[in-house]
């Protein structure tokens, strides 16, 4: 620590602002007393300092979850809803000040962070009413004399590790439906936006979560993540990351057989057939495009383009693309913040470079933006051959490269090309294309006519190399729950 000044947040509840760990219901330091620095990527300002734990805190945290887990299980489904009720509440009631949290440390515009708080929320809020409905089942009986039942029980203590993109919403998704199904848990948010984990571990306890049901723990990835796969205590990994991570964390579940959700990389295709209506379609890329700045996994990564329409859209898209205000999150004007961080932008920059030197076209955009630091111009690029790094690669940044097709086989043998396969986009009118190509396409997410897919009531998930489970909506409760058959037998 030093004694640079942090940044002034102005919050209008600055209890919310911690800069503390949460274990068994104590705010704590790490053992070693250090701490990791936090600055916001649009300014380069201080905004405070998260504890540097590793694995003995780790383990203390999975120790007192395990602990609350005996009665938080046993509390009625109805008593839990409502505590989670109280917590989607209290979340609209402080949005503006988490907001300003989320901006400050991860660099989106104060809009998108309410959107996101309200998405967080909107999961809070969903799996509320789910507790309430975890049914099981009869089964007609295979022998006379005998009952056949099923339960769903809890799965135990589950560990959620998550990104910086959605510091606040990734979390709600995972220890929402654990925490409704009567789990406890323990949270690694990402080194680089703790903040926005540490509000809700405040507002949670505000809410009347017992102690020991929502532990959060900051610091060394490897050491914390060490424990949280190897304790025999954590039943359930749910991760939000890249696949790289995402695969070493399976490998290291493997020895104590945990139920793992992964939620992975993914190289979205947005396909714009000649039919399609085309400034619904630009509008819709722009969304799949631009949200946090090209920052997520569902973020379009590959534009392809029928030729009978690919100049238009292209002088339609980079038209609006131009228009983007880039700039500090918290000037109400800007719509595209920094990335997150320079390693962010020398993606961005060699996936340009790439495309260019094999023959692509720079339409806007192109490179950092005069504001320096982490800030980039949305960009748009033509003409991009297929054997560029972009059409490989996630590029995680505000890069749309538009790639041409002549036929609908050859737009869906495009898009499935890839290791990936969580999010896809396309356009079109003609019912029977529509039905072939969602058909066709191999992800798990699919956006017809539609940009914006993100949603607590929808299942969120892929396939392939972008993870394993789903989050949200109905299916979402299922990764926290273990089946219980009883044979009820001598009747
Ligand atoms: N699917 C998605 O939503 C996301 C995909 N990505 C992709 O990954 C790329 C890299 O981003 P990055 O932030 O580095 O993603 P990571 O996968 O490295 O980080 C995601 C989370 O995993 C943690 N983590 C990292 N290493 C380990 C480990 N060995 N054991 C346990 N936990 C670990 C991180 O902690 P810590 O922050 O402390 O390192 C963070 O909490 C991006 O450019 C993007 O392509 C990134 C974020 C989200
Ligand atoms: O990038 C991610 O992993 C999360 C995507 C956010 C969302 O749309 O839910």
């Amino acid at each position: 620590m030093t004694n640079e000044t942090k940044m002034n947040l102005n919050l209008s509840d600055p209890d919310l602002f911690r800069e503390a760990m949460l274990i068994d219901g104590e705010w704590v330091q790490a053992d070693s007393g250090e701490c990791i620095e936090i600055r916001n990527p649009a300014t380069g300002e201080l905004v405070g300092y998260a504890p540097k734990a590793g694995q003995a805190e780790t383990a203390r945290a999975i120790a007192a979850a395990e602990v609350a887990l005996k009665e938080w299980k046993e509390a009625l489904p109805k008593e839990r809803s409502a505590i989670l009720r109280k917590l989607y509440d209290l979340m609209h009631e402080h949005i503006d000040d988490l907001a300003m949290i989320l901006t400050a440390e991860q660099g989106k515009t104060l809009a998108e962070a309410k959107g996101e708080i309200i998405y967080s929320a909107g999961f809070i809020e969903w799996f509320s009413e789910e507790a309430k409905r975890i049914y099981g089942d009869i089964i007609p009986p295979n022998m006379a004399g005998r009952r056949i039942l099923v339960e769903k029980a809890p799965i135990g203590v589950f560990a959620a590790i998550t990104p910086w993109n959605f510091p606040s919403a990734m979390i709600t998704r995972k220890a929402g439906p654990g925490w409704a199904v009567g789990c406890t848990g323990v949270i690694k948010p990402a080194s680089q936006t703790p903040f926005s984990a540490f509000a809700l571990g405040v507002l949670a306890e505000r809410a009347g979560l017992p102690k020991g049901v929502c532990n959060i723990v900051t610091g060394s990835a490897r050491h914390i993540g060490g424990e949280l796969t190897q304790n025999p205590g954590v039943r359930k990994l749910s991760f939000t990351g890249s696949t790289e991570i995402g695969a070493k964390l399976l490998e290291q579940c493997a020895p104590t057989i945990k139920k793992t959700s992964m939620e992975l990389g993914g190289n979205a295709p947005f396909i714009v057939f000649d039919d399609a209506d085309l400034d619904a379609a630009v509008a819709g890329a722009m969304a799949a495009k631009y949200r946090n700045c090209g920052q997520a996994c569902v973020a379009a990564n590959r534009v392809l383009v029928q030729a009978g329409i690919y100049d238009e859209f292209a002088k339609k898209l980079a038209e609006e693309t131009a228009k983007l205000k880039v700039g500090n999150g918290t000037d109400p004007d800007v719509v595209q913040g920094p990335l997150i961080d320079q390693a962010a932008v020398d993606k961005v920059e060699e996936h340009i470079s790439d495309a260019v030197a094999k023959g692509a076209k720079v339409a806007v955009g192109g490179k950092q933006h005069a504001l320096g630091g982490t800030f980039f111009e949305p960009t748009v690029l033509t003409d991009v051959p297929r054997d560029a790094l972009i059409f490989r690669d996630e590029t995680f940044g505000p890069v749309a490269p538009l790639f041409k097709f002549e036929t609908e086989e050859e737009a869906l043998e495009m898009a499935n090309d890839t290791p990936y396969g969580l999010a896809a986009y396309f356009y079109a009118r003609d019912i029977g294309r529509i039905v072939k190509v969602y058909s066709g396409l191999d992800f798990g997410i699919i956006g017809v006519n539609e940009g914006f897919i993100s949603s607590e009531v929808v299942p969120f998930g892929g396939v392939k190399a972008s993870g394993l489970g789903r989050e949200g909506s109905k299916y979402g409760a299922d990764d926290y729950l273990e089946i219980k058959y009883i044979a009820l037998g001598g009747l």
